[in-house]
């Protein structure tokens, strides 16, 4: 089986045994399964004031008992203010969150911009052994959202890691398109992701914001800063725990606020910048024994989609770049009677 072959076997079991396309579980089975962890929510907020309530009001709900003889399934709902200029601290308060600002999760350490710096300092925002992170700027947002992710890494052995998967369409002005979302996964992180970090390419949302992680994990490795933190900490996932720590569960529909082109582009550098960084060490070779480039220098982009019954389908496009050498060489090489270098000769 070639390089490329292996990896995706690879791919397909960690698919097969890691992926939940329905939540069979309840708020009430998961307080049975936690015992004495305690679990976080976690909502990053930088001037959400228009929509962090509706967010923090569909998660409340999973900090009241959740029957008799039982206690909550978050123990904290907090958002950690990201800086915000408007309303977002006294409007979550309001709401019925904790909220810590940067300075006060880590006053020893000068702040940074970014999301990355919110995630991280987080961490000392809360004391949960289960934090789980969502956006603020979600909309229709729904306490299964919870519930779906905390199933894994309260029920499953090993898994440390879990990211939401939904599908994300796209809300214009005018329109909504029931796909279209997740415009820099489709368009930098799953083509950079399938390239040097092929063992991730069966993850449906990787740059998702809603994810939940265990404190041993989520303390053991850095956070990146920027947007690039979702894509960093599937990279140092992997590779500190191997990809069977990670885990996804599909919560239906996301819905959130869209960021226009431009600052999507700024996004986009700081996640390649990520990848970058975090593979930059391989030679190519490696990545076509781990199921990257193919021999032939080609990669399988596996892109997800959901068929008209609502279930993902996988759909895999073998893509090859050929370069051309500089013209000046092809010029000269004909003139002087000789083939190119680099480019194939014409079939008899
Ligand atoms: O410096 C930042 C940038 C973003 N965010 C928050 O991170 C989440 C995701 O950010 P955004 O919606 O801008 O990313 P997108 O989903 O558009 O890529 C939102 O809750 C933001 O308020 C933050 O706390 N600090
Ligand atoms: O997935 C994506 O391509 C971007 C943009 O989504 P849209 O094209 O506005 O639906 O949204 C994600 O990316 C951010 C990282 O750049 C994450 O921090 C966000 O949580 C996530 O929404």
């Amino acid at each position: 089986m070639s390089g490329a072959g292996a990896g995706r076997a690879q791919v397909d079991d960690w698919y097969a045994r890691r992926t939940w396309h329905d939540v069979t579980w309840s708020a009430t089975d998961l307080v049975r399964a936690k015992g004495d962890r305690r679990v976080a929510v976690v909502l990053p907020a930088l001037d959400e004031e228009t929509t962090v309530a509706g967010v923090i009001r569909a998660f409340l709900p999973l900090t009241l008992r959740q029957g008799p003889g039982l206690g909550p399934l978050v123990d904290d709902v907090v958002v950690v203010d990201s800086g915000s200029t408007d309303r977002t601290v006294e409007v979550a308060r309001a709401a019925g969150a904790r909220v810590v600002t940067r300075e006060e999760a880590l006053p020893e350490v000068p702040v940074r911009p970014g999301k990355g710096e919110v995630l991280w300092r987080a961490l000392r925002a809360t004391d949960a052994d289960v934090v789980v992170y969502a956006d603020s700027d979600l909309v229709d947002v729904h306490a299964s959202l919870v519930v779906g992710l905390l199933g894994p890494i309260l029920r499953e052995e090993g898994v440390h890691l879990v990211k939401a998967f939904y599908a994300r369409p796209l809300r214009l002005e005018q329109t909504t398109q029931r796909a279209g979302g997740g415009r820099v996964t489709e368009l930098l992180a799953r083509p950079a992701l399938a390239t040097f970090a092929p063992e991730l390419g069966g993850i449906v949302q990787p740059l998702g914001g809603e994810y939940a992680g265990t404190r041993e994990l989520l303390e053991q490795v850095p956070f990146a800063g920027g947007y690039g933190v979702e894509v960093g900490l599937l990279l140092d996932t992997l590779a500190l725990v191997g990809l069977d720590a990670i885990a996804q569960v599909d919560v239906g529909v996301r819905k959130h606020r869209h960021r226009d082109l431009l600052s999507l582009g700024v996004a986009a550098q700081e996640i390649m910048l990520t990848i970058a960084r975090r593979t930059a060490g391989l030679e190519l070779a490696r990545a076509v024994a781990r199921g990257g480039p193919g021999a032939d220098g080609g990669v399988d982009l596996v892109q997800f989609d959901q068929g008209p019954d609502g279930r993902w389908v996988q759909e895999t496009t073998h893509v090859m770049v050929h370069d051309r050498p500089p013209m000046a060489d092809v010029t000269a090489a004909l003139r002087a009677g000789a083939w190119p270098a680099g480019v194939e000769q014409r079939s008899a």
